[in-house]
């Protein structure tokens, strides 16, 4: 089942603003191409979430939460504070509530001069103030609403005035989107009713959808027993179990805030509501794998490192950035048998790639002993570095930490790029093949510098190898958050069509045969290079 994408029910907004290819770093242009794309300067629409919620003081959760959320998934934050926390990680020491009039003032302030394009409600302590908002937001309407039901923190301290109940069920719920309560929240809503099994958070989540939003959200975190973490999606029709990894940490604090934040800028950017949800999940599951061994406080409870990307080149600003997307332009990818059967080394091939214009290379060296495979990585690591070329390896890790290789490509079949990304550091490129926009979205999550998309043609160089044509790759590239090179039948016929797709994160081709099936290595490549030259200045 695929949810349906949300309709702008309350406002209209400019179509640009809701494209979920918003990414402004998709659109930046190749310093490569820069001579000949200097006329394309766009406005660029920005996704846009308030949140309305409570600040907490630890820094955690609430408002600090939903801002951090949302500035890592790419969408804009702004903030309501409904409530000023005095919290920790050992519990909240105190609340003081903000009148209710300057919450009013703060909704109007907001949404009177900004287009927001999702609402995400957190901490909302009062009737008053339930009633403040629905007034506000038929006022101003917003393409969707997100409501975090918070009624009580994760320590176990109560956010709300138990009169809110019925408030929140009659007037808010029937306003949203999609509702997201943890299960002792469902119960909560539900009068007190237990949920012990996967089987009552449907009954549950199928009680919360008679209160009118549109999707419920059981999350099933907080079950005991499980090495799972399994929340249920319910739309009104079908229940759809996701399943994550349960994180062993003691730094969750903020994850309920943060799974309906990350919902919302997903929402914001233009995705449908199952795939903002998943996205939302793996999110706050990685971020809390990243975490998992932080210190913050004394208390049982520590925040997670939202912004844990930023650790990872390229983002590890004020370390020096190691990868540089436009290297992907021409990525010569090795083959032992096509050099066996010219009769050129290893490293032979590689210097000529080199001298014929590659701008990164790849030792794919399937049939050749590993002894033999170090020695000739150890020599074009030293080649590489003299020319200033990345050199990759494919698949093996130990190769790759042995010669000390620029970094590693690995495919969906290989180690998983997250556990190269713990063997190899933050220091070292890796690249994962992708077929489907969720793999790319997967390799984002892992860690990855960039993904191979192909095969874009037929290739008889890798065996059984799925044909994507221009439009498997245009979707695969949309969805990728991360630059992307195109593989797989690319040679001098061909390569300026990929190039003239004119993709923004489509940064080159990589290509094995076309290079090394040939005898004159160097002149091939010079060849291609001016092909995918005068290709991007067509663009
Ligand atoms: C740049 C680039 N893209 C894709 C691949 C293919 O990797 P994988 O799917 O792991 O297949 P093998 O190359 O290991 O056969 C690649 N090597 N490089
Ligand atoms: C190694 C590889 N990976 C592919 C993928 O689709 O992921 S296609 C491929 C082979 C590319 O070789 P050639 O340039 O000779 O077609
Ligand atoms: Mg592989």
């Amino acid at each position: 089942m695929s949810s349906a994408p949300l309709q702008p029910i309350l406002r209209p907004h400019p179509p640009s603003s809701i494209s979920s290819f918003s990414s402004p770093r998709r659109t930046r242009p190749s310093p490569l191409a820069r001579p000949c794309r200097l006329a394309a300067a766009r406005e660029m629409p920005w996704p846009h979430v308030l949140t309305v919620a409570g600040s907490d003081s630890g820094g955690g959760a609430g408002i600090q939460a939903d801002v951090k959320a949302c500035a890592a998934l790419g969408a804009y934050c702004s903030s309501v504070i409904t409530a000023v926390t005095a919290q920790n990680t050992a519990g909240v020491q105190g609340v003081h509530l903000v009148p209710e009039e300057f919450i009013r003032k703060q909704l109007n302030s907001v949404l009177s001069d900004m287009s927001v394009d999702v609402v995400k409600t957190g901490m909302l302590p009062s009737v008053g103030i339930v009633q403040i908002l629905c007034e506000s937001l038929r006022k101003f309407p917003v393409k969707a609403l997100v409501v975090d039901p918070v009624m009580v923190s994760t320590s176990g301290d109560s956010l709300s005035d138990p009169s809110t109940l019925k408030n929140y069920r009659d007037e808010l719920f029937a306003m949203a989107d999609i509702v997201t309560p943890n299960v002792k929240e469902a119960s909560k809503l539900l009068g007190g009713v237990s949920l012990h099994t996967v089987s009552d958070m449907r009954d549950a989540a199928a009680s919360i959808y008679k209160f009118g939003p549109r999707y419920v959200l059981v999350k099933g975190g907080d079950m005991p027993d499980s090495s799972e973490a399994i929340d249920v999606f319910y739309d009104g029709k079908e229940f759809i179990e996701l399943r994550g990894h349960r994180i062993k940490t003691r730094n969750t604090h903020g994850t309920g805030c943060t799974l309906a934040s990350s919902i919302a800028a997903e929402l914001a950017k233009g995705s449908t509501m199952l795939h903002a949800v998943r996205v939302a999940k793996n999110f706050v599951e990685s971020a809390l794998d990243h975490s998992k061994d932080l210190t913050i406080g004394n208390g049982p409870q520590g925040p997670f490192d939202h912004l844990f990307r930023l650790k990872f080149p390229p983002y590890n600003i004020g370390s020096q950035q190691r990868f540089n997307p436009d290297s992907l332009f021409l990525y010569a990818v090795t083959d032992s048998r096509m050099n066996k059967k010219w009769g050129h080394s290893i490293e032979d091939a590689v210097k000529a790639a080199i001298e014929g214009g590659a701008t990164i290379v790849q030792l794919r060296e399937k049939d050749v002993e590993s002894r033999e495979f170090l020695e000739a990585a150890k020599a074009c690591v030293e080649i590489c570095k003299s020319s200033g070329v990345p050199l990759l390896i494919n698949d093996r890790v130990d190769i790759a930490l042995a010669c000390n290789a620029d970094g590693v490509h690995v495919g969906q079949s290989d180690i998983s790029a997250r556990k190269v990304r713990e063997l190899l550091g933050p220091g070292k490129i890796i690249g994962v093949s992708c077929k489907t926009p969720a793999q790319a979205e997967q390799a984002w999550n892992d860690g990855a510098d960039y993904i191979g998309c192909g095969g874009v043609f037929p290739t008889t160089t890798k065996a059984n190898n799925p044909t994507l044509g221009f439009e498997g790759l245009k979707t695969v590239c949309l969805a990728s958050k991360l630059p992307v090179v195109a593989i797989g039948g690319i040679n001098a016929t061909n390569a300026g069509s990929v190039m003239e797709l004119g993709i923004p994160n489509l940064k080159g081709v990589a290509v094995v045969s076309a290079l090394f099936d040939r005898e004159h290595v160097m002149a091939e490549t010079m060849n291609l290079r001016s092909i995918l030259t005068n290709a991007l200045c067509s663009v």
